[in-house]
Protein backbone atom coordinates (compact mmCIF):
# COMPACT_ATOMS: atom_id res chain seq x y z
CA UNK A 1 0.00 0.00 0.00
CA UNK A 2 1.27 3.35 -1.07
CA UNK A 3 2.33 6.05 2.04
CA UNK A 4 -1.08 8.34 0.65
CA UNK A 5 -3.02 5.23 1.12
CA UNK A 6 -1.75 4.78 4.53
CA UNK A 7 -2.42 8.15 5.52
CA UNK A 8 -5.32 8.01 4.25
CA UNK A 9 -6.81 5.34 6.20
CA UNK A 10 -5.30 6.66 9.44
CA UNK A 11 -6.96 10.31 8.88
CA UNK A 12 -10.38 8.36 8.00
CA UNK A 13 -9.93 6.36 11.29
CA UNK A 14 -9.48 9.64 12.78
CA UNK A 15 -12.50 11.13 11.50
CA UNK A 16 -14.58 7.44 12.69
CA UNK A 17 -13.28 8.18 16.48
CA UNK A 18 -14.47 12.22 16.18
CA UNK A 19 -17.37 11.07 14.34
CA UNK A 20 -18.15 8.27 17.54
CA UNK A 21 -17.52 11.39 19.94
CA UNK A 22 -20.09 13.36 18.59
CA UNK A 23 -22.57 10.19 19.38
CA UNK A 24 -21.36 9.81 22.53
CA UNK A 25 -21.90 13.22 23.22
CA UNK A 26 -25.34 13.43 21.58
CA UNK A 27 -26.35 10.64 23.88
CA UNK A 28 -24.97 12.55 27.29
CA UNK A 29 -27.14 15.67 25.99
CA UNK A 30 -30.19 13.48 25.63
CA UNK A 31 -29.67 11.91 29.40
CA UNK A 32 -29.07 15.85 30.59
CA UNK A 33 -31.90 16.93 28.49
CA UNK A 34 -34.16 14.36 30.22
CA UNK A 35 -33.26 15.38 33.83
CA UNK A 36 -34.03 18.99 32.65
CA UNK A 37 -38.21 17.60 31.43
CA UNK A 38 -38.44 16.71 35.21
CA UNK A 39 -36.89 19.48 36.50
CA UNK A 40 -39.12 22.04 34.32
CA UNK A 41 -42.18 20.24 35.09
CA UNK A 42 -41.66 20.78 38.74
CA UNK A 43 -40.62 24.07 38.44
CA UNK A 44 -43.96 24.20 35.89
CA UNK A 45 -42.07 25.77 33.29
CA UNK A 46 -42.98 25.49 30.01
CA UNK A 47 -41.67 22.32 27.51
CA UNK A 48 -40.69 24.82 24.36
CA UNK A 49 -38.41 27.97 25.86
CA UNK A 50 -37.95 29.75 22.60
CA UNK A 51 -35.27 32.31 24.38
CA UNK A 52 -33.18 29.87 26.22
CA UNK A 53 -33.31 28.47 22.21
CA UNK A 54 -32.06 31.85 20.99
CA UNK A 55 -29.51 32.36 23.37
CA UNK A 56 -28.28 28.78 22.39
CA UNK A 57 -27.64 29.80 18.69
CA UNK A 58 -26.18 33.34 19.99
CA UNK A 59 -23.54 31.40 21.83
CA UNK A 60 -23.02 28.46 19.16
CA UNK A 61 -22.60 31.46 16.28
CA UNK A 62 -20.18 33.17 18.22
CA UNK A 63 -18.22 30.43 19.33
CA UNK A 64 -18.56 28.74 15.51
CA UNK A 65 -16.74 32.17 14.45
CA UNK A 66 -13.52 31.52 16.93
CA UNK A 67 -13.02 28.01 15.75
CA UNK A 68 -13.77 28.73 12.25
CA UNK A 69 -17.18 26.32 11.69
CA UNK A 70 -19.07 28.32 9.00
CA UNK A 71 -22.31 30.02 10.98
CA UNK A 72 -24.86 28.39 8.87
CA UNK A 73 -23.20 24.30 9.79
CA UNK A 74 -23.47 25.67 13.56
CA UNK A 75 -27.26 26.82 13.38
CA UNK A 76 -27.94 23.72 11.39
CA UNK A 77 -26.23 21.38 14.12
CA UNK A 78 -27.68 23.36 16.61
CA UNK A 79 -31.33 22.85 14.98
CA UNK A 80 -30.72 19.36 14.94
CA UNK A 81 -30.28 19.17 18.36
CA UNK A 82 -32.51 20.97 19.82
CA UNK A 83 -35.47 19.61 17.42
CA UNK A 84 -34.18 16.59 19.24
CA UNK A 85 -34.63 17.78 22.95
CA UNK A 86 -38.33 19.19 21.57
CA UNK A 87 -38.78 15.42 20.48
CA UNK A 88 -37.69 13.92 23.86
CA UNK A 89 -40.24 16.17 25.37
CA UNK A 90 -43.02 15.07 23.11
CA UNK A 91 -43.06 18.15 21.09
CA UNK A 92 -42.37 17.83 17.17
CA UNK A 93 -41.11 20.87 15.58
CA UNK A 94 -41.31 20.06 12.00
CA UNK A 95 -44.84 17.85 12.34
CA UNK A 96 -46.23 21.38 14.10
CA UNK A 97 -47.69 18.24 16.51
CA UNK A 98 -47.03 19.45 20.56
CA UNK A 99 -48.06 15.88 22.13
CA UNK A 100 -47.30 17.51 25.20
CA UNK A 101 -46.48 14.79 27.16
CA UNK A 102 -43.02 14.24 28.79
CA UNK A 103 -40.83 11.27 27.66
CA UNK A 104 -39.49 10.20 31.19
CA UNK A 105 -40.27 6.33 30.78
CA UNK A 106 -36.83 5.99 29.53
CA UNK A 107 -35.31 2.67 30.93
CA UNK A 108 -38.69 1.58 32.74
CA UNK A 109 -38.92 4.56 34.49
CA UNK A 110 -41.69 6.32 34.99
CA UNK A 111 -42.66 10.03 36.56
CA UNK A 112 -46.59 10.95 36.88
CA UNK A 113 -47.16 14.63 37.75
CA UNK A 114 -49.05 13.54 40.88
CA UNK A 115 -46.08 12.50 42.59
CA UNK A 116 -44.16 15.03 41.33
CA UNK A 117 -46.36 18.16 42.66
CA UNK A 118 -48.15 16.18 45.53
CA UNK A 119 -46.27 14.30 47.99
CA UNK A 120 -42.59 14.72 46.94
CA UNK A 121 -40.82 16.30 49.71
CA UNK A 122 -37.57 17.74 49.24
CA UNK A 123 -35.35 14.49 50.42
CA UNK A 124 -37.31 12.23 48.39
CA UNK A 125 -36.93 14.45 45.18
CA UNK A 126 -32.91 14.83 45.94
CA UNK A 127 -32.25 11.24 46.67
CA UNK A 128 -34.54 10.40 43.27
CA UNK A 129 -32.43 13.37 41.08
CA UNK A 130 -28.97 12.02 42.34
CA UNK A 131 -28.95 8.98 41.25
CA UNK A 132 -30.85 10.23 37.92
CA UNK A 133 -28.00 12.70 37.52
CA UNK A 134 -25.19 10.43 38.25
CA UNK A 135 -26.33 8.06 35.68
CA UNK A 136 -26.39 11.05 33.17
CA UNK A 137 -22.35 10.45 33.66
CA UNK A 138 -21.36 8.27 30.68
CA UNK A 139 -20.11 4.68 31.83
CA UNK A 140 -15.45 5.08 31.05
CA UNK A 141 -16.30 2.14 28.49
CA UNK A 142 -18.28 5.04 26.64
CA UNK A 143 -16.17 8.04 27.69
CA UNK A 144 -13.08 5.63 25.62
CA UNK A 145 -13.57 6.48 22.20
CA UNK A 146 -13.77 10.81 23.11
CA UNK A 147 -10.07 10.11 25.35
CA UNK A 148 -9.15 8.08 21.86
CA UNK A 149 -9.86 11.35 19.98
CA UNK A 150 -6.91 13.26 22.10
CA UNK A 151 -3.82 13.32 19.96
CA UNK A 152 -1.34 10.75 22.06
CA UNK A 153 1.24 12.92 22.29
CA UNK A 154 -1.45 15.61 24.25
CA UNK A 155 -2.02 12.60 26.36
CA UNK A 156 1.34 12.02 26.97
CA UNK A 157 2.57 15.55 28.02
CA UNK A 158 -0.46 15.67 30.23
CA UNK A 159 0.62 12.59 32.21
CA UNK A 160 4.37 13.25 32.18
CA UNK A 161 2.92 16.86 33.90
CA UNK A 162 0.52 15.51 36.39
CA UNK A 163 2.52 12.42 37.33
CA UNK A 164 6.16 14.81 37.99
CA UNK A 165 4.16 16.90 40.11
CA UNK A 166 1.88 14.32 41.99
CA UNK A 167 5.59 12.66 42.46
CA UNK A 168 7.93 15.77 42.52
CA UNK A 169 8.80 15.11 46.26
CA UNK A 170 10.20 11.02 45.73
CA UNK A 171 12.08 12.33 42.40
CA UNK A 172 13.81 14.74 44.24
CA UNK A 173 14.96 13.14 47.67
CA UNK A 174 15.89 9.55 44.96
CA UNK A 175 13.67 7.64 46.58
CA UNK A 176 12.48 6.81 42.59
CA UNK A 177 15.85 5.89 41.40
CA UNK A 178 14.47 1.96 41.78
CA UNK A 179 12.63 3.19 38.17
CA UNK A 180 15.86 4.23 36.54
CA UNK A 181 15.17 2.49 33.37
CA UNK A 182 12.12 0.17 34.66
CA UNK A 183 9.41 0.35 32.69
CA UNK A 184 6.54 0.49 34.71
CA UNK A 185 3.12 0.20 32.79
CA UNK A 186 -0.81 1.31 34.02
CA UNK A 187 -3.56 -0.13 32.33
CA UNK A 188 -6.58 1.18 32.14
CA UNK A 189 -8.79 -1.44 31.17
CA UNK A 190 -12.50 -0.27 30.50
CA UNK A 191 -11.00 2.74 28.86
CA UNK A 192 -8.66 0.68 26.79
CA UNK A 193 -5.32 2.52 27.01
CA UNK A 194 -2.31 1.90 28.53
CA UNK A 195 0.89 3.95 29.59
CA UNK A 196 4.34 3.50 30.06
CA UNK A 197 6.98 5.30 33.04
CA UNK A 198 10.10 4.88 32.84
CA UNK A 199 12.52 7.13 34.75
CA UNK A 200 15.26 8.95 32.41
CA UNK A 201 17.67 11.80 33.22
CA UNK A 202 15.99 12.35 36.69
CA UNK A 203 12.27 12.87 34.62
CA UNK A 204 9.50 10.31 34.69
CA UNK A 205 8.73 10.07 30.64
CA UNK A 206 5.75 8.28 28.80
CA UNK A 207 7.88 5.26 26.41
CA UNK A 208 6.54 3.14 23.87
CA UNK A 209 8.43 0.22 25.00
CA UNK A 210 6.65 -2.88 26.63
CA UNK A 211 6.35 -2.79 30.28
CA UNK A 212 8.68 -4.59 33.00
CA UNK A 213 5.62 -4.83 35.25
CA UNK A 214 2.07 -3.65 34.73
CA UNK A 215 -0.42 -2.85 36.99
CA UNK A 216 -3.82 -3.02 35.16
CA UNK A 217 -7.36 -1.86 37.00
CA UNK A 218 -10.82 0.07 35.80
CA UNK A 219 -10.47 3.65 36.05
CA UNK A 220 -12.86 3.95 38.72
CA UNK A 221 -10.88 1.42 41.02
CA UNK A 222 -7.34 3.22 39.61
CA UNK A 223 -8.94 6.65 40.58
CA UNK A 224 -9.54 5.35 43.89
CA UNK A 225 -6.03 4.87 44.14
CA UNK A 226 -4.79 7.96 43.04
CA UNK A 227 -7.41 9.72 45.42
CA UNK A 228 -6.75 7.94 48.42
CA UNK A 229 -9.83 6.88 48.91
CA UNK A 230 -8.97 2.88 49.02
CA UNK A 231 -5.35 1.26 49.90
CA UNK A 232 -3.31 -0.76 47.42
CA UNK A 233 -3.96 -3.74 49.59
CA UNK A 234 -7.70 -3.91 49.58
CA UNK A 235 -7.58 -3.33 45.92
CA UNK A 236 -5.09 -6.12 44.89
CA UNK A 237 -6.54 -8.03 47.33
CA UNK A 238 -9.70 -7.89 46.03
CA UNK A 239 -8.15 -8.46 42.14
CA UNK A 240 -9.78 -4.88 41.30
CA UNK A 241 -6.13 -4.15 40.64
CA UNK A 242 -3.72 -6.49 39.12
CA UNK A 243 -0.23 -6.60 38.76
CA UNK A 244 1.92 -9.00 36.37
CA UNK A 245 5.41 -8.55 35.45
CA UNK A 246 8.11 -7.96 37.67
CA UNK A 247 6.27 -8.26 40.88
CA UNK A 248 9.48 -6.57 42.77
CA UNK A 249 9.11 -3.57 40.88
CA UNK A 250 5.41 -3.26 41.23
CA UNK A 251 5.13 -3.90 44.94
CA UNK A 252 8.12 -1.19 45.28
CA UNK A 253 6.09 1.41 42.99
CA UNK A 254 3.23 0.58 45.35
CA UNK A 255 5.16 0.67 48.79
CA UNK A 256 6.33 4.34 47.31
CA UNK A 257 2.56 5.68 46.44
CA UNK A 258 1.54 4.18 50.24
CA UNK A 259 4.40 6.53 51.75
CA UNK A 260 3.75 9.76 49.41
CA UNK A 261 4.04 12.43 51.51
CA UNK A 262 0.16 12.98 50.27
CA UNK A 263 0.37 17.01 51.51
CA UNK A 264 3.24 17.86 49.16
CA UNK A 265 1.36 17.10 46.26
CA UNK A 266 0.03 20.41 44.95
CA UNK A 267 -2.73 21.28 46.11
CA UNK A 268 -5.11 21.10 43.24
CA UNK A 269 -3.98 18.04 42.02
CA UNK A 270 -5.45 16.68 45.30
CA UNK A 271 -8.52 17.95 44.90
CA UNK A 272 -9.09 16.90 41.46
CA UNK A 273 -7.83 13.68 42.53
CA UNK A 274 -10.32 13.56 45.42
CA UNK A 275 -13.37 14.94 43.89
CA UNK A 276 -12.76 12.69 40.22
CA UNK A 277 -12.28 9.97 42.65
CA UNK A 278 -15.76 10.39 44.51
CA UNK A 279 -17.39 11.09 41.74
CA UNK A 280 -16.75 8.14 39.71
CA UNK A 281 -17.50 5.98 42.20
CA UNK A 282 -20.79 7.27 43.35
CA UNK A 283 -21.25 7.26 39.15
CA UNK A 284 -20.47 3.64 39.36
CA UNK A 285 -22.91 2.85 42.26
CA UNK A 286 -25.62 5.08 40.15
CA UNK A 287 -24.92 2.88 37.24
CA UNK A 288 -25.29 -0.33 39.16
CA UNK A 289 -28.64 0.76 40.81
CA UNK A 290 -27.22 0.68 44.28
CA UNK A 291 -28.20 4.12 44.59
CA UNK A 292 -31.43 3.95 43.37
O1 LIG B 1 -33.32 23.91 28.13
C1 LIG B 1 -34.45 23.41 28.05
O2 LIG B 1 -35.42 23.92 28.62
C2 LIG B 1 -34.66 22.19 27.26
O3 LIG B 1 -35.73 21.61 27.32
C3 LIG B 1 -33.60 21.70 26.35
C4 LIG B 1 -33.77 22.25 24.94
C5 LIG B 1 -32.54 21.68 24.18
O4 LIG B 1 -32.66 20.60 23.60
O5 LIG B 1 -31.48 22.28 24.29
C6 LIG B 1 -35.03 21.75 24.34
C7 LIG B 1 -36.15 22.51 24.28
C8 LIG B 1 -36.19 23.92 24.68
O6 LIG B 1 -36.98 24.70 23.85
C9 LIG B 1 -34.84 24.48 24.87
C10 LIG B 1 -33.74 23.72 24.95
Amino acid sequence: MSLERIALARARGAIDRVDDSLLVLLSVRRRIVRAVATLKQRAGAPTRDHGRERQMHLRASRLAARIDVPLDTAAQLLDLVIREGCRQQGVVIDGGVDAGQLDLHQGGESISSATIHGTMTLDTLTSNLVPRLLRILPPPGRVAPMLRVLPRDWQRRLLETAVSSVLAAPLEDGSLDFMRDRRLGIDVRDLRLRWVFVLRNGKLCVTNEEPDALVSGSATNLLLLAGRLEDADTLFFQRALVLTGDTELGLTARNLLERLPWDRVPLGIRIVLNRGARLARAARAAHRGELA
